[in-house]
Order: C-alpha cells, then structure tokens, then sequence
C-alpha cells in the first residue's frame, strides 16, 4: 500500500533496534555520524524550545544538568550539551554519570571527551549526585535510550527522584523518556526522537511534546502502519500555481455553520480556508450574523440564511444552502451551529445528499448524521465527539469501519489521520493550542485543501493537521504558550510555507 508522501514508520524498540543494526551494522564510524547529527538535533530543538519560555535565556548566565546511563543515549546527550555550551555562551554544564565513567559504551566516552574539550574544567564537570543544585536552566536526560529493560533499579532510581525535585525551565528526555513509565521516571517537557520515533512515546503521559528529529534513516517508501507526518507533506503546496489558472481552478468551498450563541467559530474556520490555497469560500450562516462576517473577512461569500428562534439555521435554509452548494467542490459542515433539533434536522439531510466530499466537524458530529448519505468524509472529531458518534466506547482506531469512505481525524496532545487501518501521527503543535477556536481553524485549512484537491481526503487531512500544528508552534515560538489567543494562529499558517 502507498503511505503518505512525507510520512515515517513509527517502530517499537526491537524493530527500531534491528533497523539501526541494517543502517550500522554495529560500524562505530558509521554510528558517530548519526550519534553527532542526533545529538546537534537535540541541542537545536531545546534552543527553539527555550524560545517558546523565554526568549532571552540562552544570552543569559545559565547552568545545564546532564544525566547519562552506559549507552548512546547519553552519548546523543553530551554531543547536545556541547552544542548548546557553543549557542550559549555563558552557560555551564554538569554532567550525572549514573552508573559511573567506567560504564560508558567507548562513542558515549568520546562524547563526554568532545564535550569537556569544548567547554575546558571551567565549564563543565562531573558531578556525584549529592552535589546536584536544587535549579538548573534545562535538564538532559540521556539515561537510557530505546535499549532500557526493566524495571527501573539504583542507581538510577536515586538519581531520577532528585532530578524530579529540580527547578528547571525546561525537562528535555533524548529518544525516550528514561524508565518509561515506571513511578520515578523522568517527566519530561519534550522528547526528542532521534532518528526513528518509537512506539512506546505515544503512551507516555511523561514524554510532554514529542519532536521526531528526522535524521534521514527513511525514504518515503519505508513501510509500517503506524507513521508520523512530516512538514515535508507540505511540500506539494510550495510551489507555483499554474500560469493559465483562475479562482475556479483551485476549488470552492461552502461552509454551513454558525449560529448567533455561537457566532466565532465559522469566523475561524473560514479565516483558516482562506488561507489554504482554495480558490472560493461561501460560507452559509444564519442572516442575523452575516453581515458582521463579511465586513470581517470580505473574501468571502456570506450567505445570510433564514434562522430558528433561537438563531440557529432553520430547515428553510437548506434551499438556499442546496442551490449555491452544488458549485461547490467541497464543504465543511459543523463549526458553531448549535444543537437547535431543527438545525441538526437540516445537518442530517444535507450530509444525506451531498454529492460533494464533506469535513463534518463539532455539532455535524452526531451518530446519525455523520453514517447519512454516500460522500466521501474526513470527520474531525475530539475525543468527546469520537466517543459520541462510535456505538462502542472501546472501538479501536483502526478497526472503525464507516460505510462511506471516511477518513477520521481524531485530536488530541497527538492528532491521528486513520484511514484503512493506517494511523498518521501529527505531533506538531502542543498544548498552545488547548484553548477555543483551534479546532474550528483546523477544520477550516483541512476543508480548504479538501476544496482544492477534492479526490484525495487524506491528503487535505494529513497536510491540515501538520500544517496547524507548525503555524500554533510558530506562535508558541514567538509568543509563548499562555498569553496568546487561538486566532494568532491565521497569521502563521503563511509563515509555514514560507519557512518550509
Ligand atoms: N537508530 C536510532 O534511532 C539512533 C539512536 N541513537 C541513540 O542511541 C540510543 C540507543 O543506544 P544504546 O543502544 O547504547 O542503548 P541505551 O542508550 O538505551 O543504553 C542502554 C544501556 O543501559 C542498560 N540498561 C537497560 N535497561 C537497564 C536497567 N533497567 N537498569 C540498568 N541498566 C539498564 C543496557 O544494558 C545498556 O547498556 C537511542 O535511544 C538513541 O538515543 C542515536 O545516537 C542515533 C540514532
């Protein structure tokens, strides 16, 4: 089967090991090189990520603890410690050999000797455990990589209880989060997957932000039904757009949504689309709040439709709403409609006879609307919403099975795109975007690619789910994680391809 073009095997340990066994086949002159581009990776993601605390903290006086077990683990941690010694210069580094120096496999020595010949006794030392200060800048933990047993004995155990009691700005795990999930297990802020992202970190609550650090081990025709997406998937759209094209080349997507207790959402999903490459957006909402939209965002074609008492679409809407649909290549059916039964009345016949392929988001998500009708669909469902239109709680992913050809979007810390028992992981983006009005842009960008390649859903779900979640990480890099608003993120979703 053909995986998504920008899209990498997740493996679980025992593959990922055999797979770096054919990549290196136990050659240190060849792990070197991957161990130093793992290890300059690492060091580049803190840097970027220390930018989302603060922005002044690598120019600052600061202090890096690192924590090394036996393995290449620690090795890709010392070679990130002496990068960073370099992007921050007044820094200092101590370095926790857990299990001593006497254990350290002979390219983790070489590390640690590269990192002290870089930064000399004045700013790096070894330190014994009982000498760990109460707060460093960032922490490392390189104890034990995709090669970890358990369970989790001294002196590890020792050491990672009191790194926990550390105050630091960011906890930064190399590969996987060390001792897993066990009780003293390093909780880590962000994980840095080196090379390969493994399965295990999709279960950890301690991995905090996973950052699959490409290192080249796979070409797009590596196999595996579990897969992370890459910004490579954006690839396709940063391009030139055909010469002789116009508006309608590029595909119309209609949006039926809105209601006047829930006036934003279908503001933000139509902002999104309008920046996804489509050539049209119509957005149909009721009349009471048309005329506000279009003021806002005049792009594009506000269609004020006959609303309930309670100003939600009423059945008379789907007139006008059938009539101007049919131009359209696409729609997006969902964002701040209400539950008003006679809206959801409207929703259902709709989706029964759209001819059209359908992103069904928020209240569209009902267990009966979203099996009506034939068209294809990408259903955007939080987990709440998954729940409620699955007849049982404990359907696993790939075994949902839709009559229609359906892709399932399902958000969270992870995003999945799920289609035919293939499950894309998006791990882009972070907890920056747990707040109002994320998932109504998401389904908005997701919708507008929809528009513009119609025949392929999982290609419009899978580019708008990593194309969301680096534009909210541009934010996060900017702006911080707390005191920013959901709709900065339309102002970065330019800046995503313009970076790529
Ligand atoms: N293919 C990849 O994905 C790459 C991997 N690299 C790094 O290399 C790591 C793997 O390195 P290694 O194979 O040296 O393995 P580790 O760094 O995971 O080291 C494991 C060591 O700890 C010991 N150990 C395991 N469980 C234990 C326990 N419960 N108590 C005490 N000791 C225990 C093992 O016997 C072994 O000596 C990866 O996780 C990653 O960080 C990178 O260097 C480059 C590319």
């Amino acid at each position: 089967m053909p995986f998504l073009s920008g899209s990498h095997p997740i493996l679980d340990c025992v593959t990922a090991a055999a797979w770096e066994a054919r990549i290196f086949g136990g050659d240190e002159s060849k792990e070197w090189p991957a161990m130093q581009a793992a290890g300059a990776a690492v060091a580049d993601g803190i840097i970027h990520d220390l930018k989302t605390v603060s922005e002044t903290l690598t120019a600052k006086p600061g202090r890096l603890l690192v924590l090394v077990g036996k393995g290449h683990n620690g090795g890709d941690a010392l070679i990130a410690a002496t990068r960073l010694l370099a992007a921050a210069p007044a820094w200092t580094v101590e370095v926790g050999f857990v299990f001593g120096q006497n254990r350290l496999r002979p390219l983790t020595l070489a590390a640690w000797r590269q990192l002290q010949h870089a930064g000399g006794s004045a700013r790096v030392r070894a330190i014994r455990r009982r000498e760990m200060a109460a707060s460093y800048t960032v922490v490392i933990d390189g104890v034990f990589g995709f090669q970890f047993r358990p369970p989790l004995r001294e002196p590890a155990t020792g050491w990672l209880q009191q790194a926990a009691d550390v105050k630091t700005s960011l906890r930064a795990a190399v590969d996987l989060p060390s001792g897993w999930a066990e009780a003293v297990a390093f909780q880590a802020d962000v994980t840095y997957a080196t090379g390969i992202l493994k399965s295990p970190l999709l279960d950890l609550p301690n991995a905090g932000r996973i950052r699959y650090l490409d290192l080249g081990f796979f070409g797009d025709d590596a196999v595996g039904n579990l897969r992370v997406l890459t910004a490579a998937g954006l690839a396709p759209l940063q391009q030139l757009r055909s010469f002789h094209s116009d508006k309608r080349s590029h595909g119309h997507l209609a949006i039926v949504g809105g209601s006047r207790d829930f006036p934003g959402a279908v503001g933000l999903s139509v902002a999104a689309a309008l920046h996804s490459g489509v050539g049209n957006v119509t957005a149909f909402v009721p009349e009471s709040i048309s005329a506000a939209f279009a003021a806002r965002w005049p792009e594009a074609m506000w269609v004020g439709c006959p609303e309930t008492e309670d100003g939600g679409l009423s059945l008379d809407a789907g007139q006008r709403i059938r009539t101007k649909w049919a131009r359209a290549s696409a729609a997006l059916v969902g964002p701040g409609l209400g539950r008003d039964p006679e809206t959801m009345a409207l929703v259902k016949d709709l989706i029964g006879e759209a001819k059209i392929p359908l992103v069904l988001d928020a209240d569209a998500l009902q267990p009966e609307g979203v099996m009506a009708g034939n068209a294809p669909r990408i259903l955007t469902p939080h987990q709440g919403e998954f729940d409620r239109i699955t007849t049982s709680k404990n359907v696993a992913l790939d075994a949902l099975a839709w009559p229609q050809p359906t892709v399932t979007v399902l958000k969270g810390p992870i995003t999945r795109v799920i289609q035919d028992g293939v499950i894309y992981h998006g791990v882009a983006g972070g907890p920056v975007l747990a707040r109002g009005g994320s998932g109504d842009m998401l389904a908005g960008l997701i919708a507008g690619r929809l528009a513009a390649e119609p025949g392929t859903p999982l290609v419009a779900a899978a580019q708008g789910v990593v194309w969301h979640g680096l534009a909210s990480q541009r934010v996060a890099d900017s702006r911080g994680e707390v005191a920013v608003r959901s709709s900065w993120l339309i102002d970065e979703i330019n800046g995503v391809l313009r970076a790529l």
